[in-house]
């Protein structure tokens, strides 16, 4: 998932909440893994953890993640680690977790039926509110306990419960209409899944899901892999023909890496 709108000063949501700390971007991306991987150790019956069996369970290395969560404040204990119970308190609260936010999902389609009826939101903290769409077959329909109504309806909606994340799972030519509409109500989080680039006002933050993108940074890796297959040793540095004459000299410096 890639970030493509951030105001300016809005890391951490500075101004909404005044005693959050600033975090790194990359921090914040990290926090839910923890967070999952606390919530099985808890359920596993572990009290305590180490850095390393946090780091190993949540995929990641124990240096960043101690790092990690000395913005928290969190140090854990010598010897003993950290209290998973209250590691995972102090996440949710700087997620903003510790309230159920509703969410209002555009475009009931094929993605959307399956995010409609995705059990996993709720048990993370999130509600989805309301299931919008514009074609009048749909609207009527019930998923998950939930009737689809039409996207005209999106004020009457927000104006009886605000709206905290409106998703977009409509064709990329609807995506820039509904992502207008849903700022005119007030939401100002908005994850995207049309493959496309939104246009919001500063102080609205959009995320973007693109798995087509995804695969295609997994395709550059293969590819990768399979030409310092194919080359001769050179000491070191691969020299990569690409069309057009250029040449990538340095095969550690790869896109997601
Ligand atoms: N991010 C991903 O990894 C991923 C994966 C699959 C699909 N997609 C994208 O998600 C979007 C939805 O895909 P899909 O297969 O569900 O399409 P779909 O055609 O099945 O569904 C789109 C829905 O959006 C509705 N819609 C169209 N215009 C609208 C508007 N102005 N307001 C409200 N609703 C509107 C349609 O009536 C339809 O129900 C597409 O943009 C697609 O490219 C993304």
């Amino acid at each position: 998932m890639s970030q493509q709108h951030r105001h300016p000063g809005a890391s951490g949501r500075a101004g909404a909440v005044p005693a959050l700390p600033d975090l790194p971007e990359a921090t914040v991306a990290r926090l839910p893994e923890y967070l999952r991987a606390l919530h099985n150790l808890a359920e596993s019956g572990h009290e305590t953890v180490s850095s390393e069996g946090l780091a190993s369970a949540a995929g990641v290395n124990s240096a960043k993640l101690r790092k990690d969560l000395s913005h928290l404040g969190s140090y854990g204990t010598r010897g003993v680690g950290y209290d998973v119970a209250l590691l995972v308190e102090q996440i949710e609260f700087v997620l903003g977790l510790t309230q159920r936010r509703a969410v209002a999902l555009v475009g009931v389609g094929n993605l959307g039926h399956a995010l409609a009826g995705y059990d996993g939101f709720a048990s993370r903290g999130f509600r989805i509110a309301a299931l919008l769409d514009a074609d009048p077959g749909r609207v009527g329909e019930e998923i998950n306990g939930l009737v689809v109504r039409h996207v005209d309806e999106l004020p009457r909606i927000a104006a009886e419960e605000p709206i905290a994340i409106g998703v977009i799972a409509t064709p990329a030519r609807a995506a820039q209409a509904v992502a207008d509409q849903l700022v005119a109500v007030g939401v100002t989080s908005i994850l995207n899944f049309a493959p496309c680039v939104l246009s919001v006002p500063d102080g609205v933050d959009v995320r973007k899901v693109d798995l087509a993108i995804e695969l295609q940074i997994l395709s550059f890796h293969e590819h990768r892999k399979a030409s310092l297959t194919a080359l001769p040793a050179t000491g070191g540095t691969a020299l990569t023909a690409l069309p057009g004459g250029l040449a990538a000299t340095d095969p550690q410096e790869a896109i997601g890496t």
